[in-house]
């Protein structure tokens, strides 16, 4: 049964339309769950280039064979074959080819491999840091090592003058640019990088064969960065050039696409430096947590987004030892012991005197006897307290546990070994900025790393980072240098390649809900290359009544058929947690078709089988663009639609939008630059805004959008024009006056009988005001 044509048409298939049918060359879509290669980048050139590109760069019998598929098979006799991709691989739900995951494990390696064995690359497998540069320039990767020690409150102008000598001298710009070892398969995980067999095996039972761009370079460097920065070298000289010396572990601050996997790409190096330390521990009860407290802390800027990745993290963790807990309210964090030792870190996090501290030790000392209370002043509950490696929250939940009341000192979380930020230039950003750093000054951990992940990333993100682990740095008088590494996949803040973009201009609101009724529901056939929208796909609106209106507008257009307005939901922020939950996991399930929402699904939230977004109301930034439409188009998935619908007053706000579907386009080559969905006239006659314009558009979106009272006559004029409806102005205008007239009778009548009931015509007909004065009560009094 074919769905979308359930929904799109009817359920009667006669002969004709059957027979028409046939001739519709069906697209791949990412909802057909087909195997996909989920390389962005390089890969038709790996296809090709067998004298250039990674086939040339895996030499000799390490050289991988690639086939149609795009996805690399390996060529390991069956003894060494132990992630089992050659053959005996089985159907998953979704299409996917999944091995059975049986180890075959060489006993020498197991051995290795339990008694905590240093694997390494050999220098047979190591490649030259010409062949490293080779395979990351294929992929679009880029890999700089960032100076955390120079104040960036340098004078404009010798920055300006740096920057110049380092252009002009190609030596100085490369200079902190890195070339580490990619990771070529999954494989290596193991044999080379040391991770749990366990993790590996979860990560096959995934389906995960070819590591993406993001997790080929940032994995060897998480994992085990001297490994990875060292090439391979013909004499010493050569390596004293070459190689560049990292103490211990690096901080990563990666920019990568959307859906290209960047959650297992810190998820697998959290899990393994835990499951490494914990060996290293000699007693199962300091191996168990709860009593000490998180190991890994992994902030996202929304709910959906911290299930998600909790998810995902429990998907690897299995009979790892490692437990992956989702942080939700009313769960303690530190015990009261540790709330009231009297050792809140540093004293940097905390807000109170230092007699206050005395007095708070000394209540602490009279009251040992009674119940133990937490930051809140609620009794506390041994079974609230989270027992779990690795936390993930949104920074609200995690930081309302540590404070008490909102000024209130932070409790020091001294265990934290890894902090990572998803989507970290939101959790960086005003919104919540406050509240991660916060957290992060929490972690006290001398050896603390961190990571920062997102798709996009401002100039101004990175700036904070640096000062925060500067910061952090001078606060434990460690001599210790920091290794801040950047890594960029692909351009900097640019929208999917493989997606279809389009832009609409529909003149009014009333024209925009008519094409999101035309993509609902198509009246004529589409042309084989033209790329149709088919459910299920999401639809972004800037707030929440007009998701909600729009919602309400759509509830009756599927067919009851199709299902109904069964198939549709909205979905935003004012819905309770549990409803919240509930519509997400229907989506997932296929059983809602169009999520209507606003950008809180613009983040992270990965559903792998989305065909397309809608955004009804334009982003209001570059950024936000990425992120929505990134929505679809997963893991190297063809056939995503967006589309962007936009009137008079978008326009301000479309050339940021024109400008990332170019770029996107672009970057696609040859088959983007004969899409064209912006025409160059089109991006040369839009205004650019001034940058007071954007940032007011990036944190109100279309003032005539927001709901609101206030403003002159244009304003609430415009106000109207921007509500949702499917009535015309003119329509709406008569049922106003129609319901204005009503309404009026109403009052009147009401007034009426009140005046003859109290005997007061009079004296209210004299003092009677401007309202009463136009209604009919003159000439009764008369
Ligand atoms: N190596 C891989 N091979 C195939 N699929 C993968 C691979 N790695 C991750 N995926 C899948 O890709 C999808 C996107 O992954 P993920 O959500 O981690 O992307 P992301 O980079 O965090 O995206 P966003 O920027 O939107 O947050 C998921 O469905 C995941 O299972």
């Amino acid at each position: 049964m074919d769905i979308f044509r359930i929904l799109s048409r009817s359920t009667k298939f006669s002969k004709g339309a059957k027979g028409a049918s046939n001739n519709i060359q069906t697209p791949k879509l990412p909802s057909s769950g087909e195997p996909n290669n989920p390389q962005l980048f390089g890969r038709d050139e790996a296809h090709t280039k067998s004298q250039d590109g990674v086939q040339q760069v895996n030499r000799g019998k390490k050289r991988k064979r690639i086939h149609n598929d795009g996805v690399e098979k390996t060529t390991l006799p069956p003894e060494l074959d132990f992630f089992g991709t050659h053959g005996g691989g089985e159907k998953v739900a979704g299409g996917e080819t999944v091995s059975k995951g049986k180890s075959t494990e060489k006993p020498s390696q197991v051995k290795q491999l339990r008694n905590g064995g240093e694997a390494h690359l050999t220098e047979e497998e190591r490649l030259s840091e010409q062949e490293c540069r080779k395979v990351l320039q294929l992929h679009k990767i880029k890999v700089t090592m960032l100076e955390v020690n120079r104040e960036s409150e340098e004078k404009p102008s010798k920055k300006r003058k740096r920057r110049k000598e380092s252009e002009e001298d190609p030596k100085k710009k490369n200079a902190r640019q890195l070339y580490p070892q990619p990771l070529t398969s999954f494989e290596q995980l193991v044999s080379v990088y040391n991770i749990p067999r366990r993790l590996a095996e979860n990560v096959t039972t995934q389906g995960y064969k070819v590591p993406t761009e993001v997790q080929l370079a940032s994995l060897p460097l998480l994992l085990d960065v001297q490994n990875a920065l060292k090439p391979r070298v013909k004499n010493a000289s050569d390596f004293r050039r070459n190689s560049i010396f990292v103490p211990g572990d690096v901080d990563l601050l990666t920019i990568a696409p959307t859906g290209s996997g960047k959650t297992i790409a810190f998820l697998i190096p959290i899990i393994t430096k835990i499951w490494q330390k914990n060996r290293l521990r000699k007693s199962e009860a300091e191996k168990e947590t709860g009593s000490a407290g998180p190991r890994a802390i992994i902030l996202a800027p929304t709910k959906e987004l911290a299930s998600q990745i909790t998810n995902e993290g429990r998907k690897l963790a299995p009979r790892t030892g490692i437990k992956v807990t989702l942080m939700r309210k009313g769960m303690e964090l530190v015990p009261r012991s540790i709330v009231n030792n009297g050792d809140n870190g540093d004293g940097a996090i905390s807000n109170m005197s230092g007699s206050e501290q005395e007095d708070e030790n000394e209540s602490e000392k009279s009251h040992a006897s009674v119940p133990i209370i937490n930051v809140h002043g609620e009794e506390f509950n041994d079974q609230n307290l989270v027992k779990s490696h690795v936390l993930v929250a949104t920074p609200l939940t995690l930081l309302h546990a540590l404070q008490d009341g909102e000024d209130g000192p932070v409790l020091p979380l001294p265990t934290v070994d890894y902090l990572v930020l998803d989507e970290a230039d939101v959790l960086l950003d005003p919104l919540f900025r406050d509240q991660s750093l916060a957290i992060w000054n929490a972690c006290t951990n001398v050896d603390l790393r961190t990571s920062l992940w997102s798709a996009t990333m401002g100039s101004s993100i990175e700036d904070i980072v640096k000062k925060t682990i500067r910061k952090n740095l001078s606060r434990s008088q460690l001599e210790s240098q920091p290794s801040l590494l950047r890594l960029i996949v692909g351009l900097k803040d640019t929208a999917l390649p493989n997606i279809t973009h389009k832009l609409t201009y529909c003149g009014t609101e009333a024209g925009k809900l008519l094409a999101l009724r035309q993509i609902l529901r198509p009246t004529s056939t589409p042309s084989s290359s033209e790329s149709t929208l088919v459910p299920p796909f999401l639809i972004f609106t800037q707030t929440i009544p007009r998701a909600q209106a729009l919602y309400s507008e759509l509830l009756y257009d599927i067919p009851a058929t199709a299902g109904g307005s069964s198939r549709i939901a909205v979905l935003h922020s004012n819905l309770s947690d549990s409803q919240r939950a509930d519509i997400m996991a229907r989506f997932r399930r296929a059983e809602l078709w169009i999520l209507v929402t606003t950008d809180l699904l613009a983040r992270g939230v990965d559903f792998r089988g989305v065909n397309g977004v809608v955004n009804f109301d334009v982003p209001t930034s570059a950024a936000a663009y990425v992120h929505r439409v990134g929505r679809t188009g997963r893991a190297g998935r063809e056939g995503g639609v967006a589309v962007t619908l936009y009137t008079e007053i978008d326009i301000p706000v479309v050339k940021a939008v024109a400008n990332v579907i170019a770029a996107s386009e672009k970057a696609r080559g040859k088959e983007g630059a004969e899409r064209q969905s912006v025409p160059k006239w089109l991006l040369d006659a839009l205004p650019t805004p001034t940058k007071r314009e954007k940032q007011r558009l990036k944190k109100r979106g279309v003032e005539a959008r927001r709901e609101g009272k206030g403003g002159d006559e244009k304003d609430v004029r415009q106000r109207k024009r921007a509500r949702i409806s499917t009535k015309s102005g003119y329509e709406r205008q008569l049922e106003e006056r129609r319901r204005a007239a009503k309404e009026g009778s109403r009052r009147r009548r009401r007034m009426g009988v009140d005046l003859e009931r109290h005997g007061e015509l009079e004296d209210r007909r004299v003092g009677g005001d401007e309202e009463d004065e136009e209604d009919e009560f003159m000439g009764f009094a008369d």
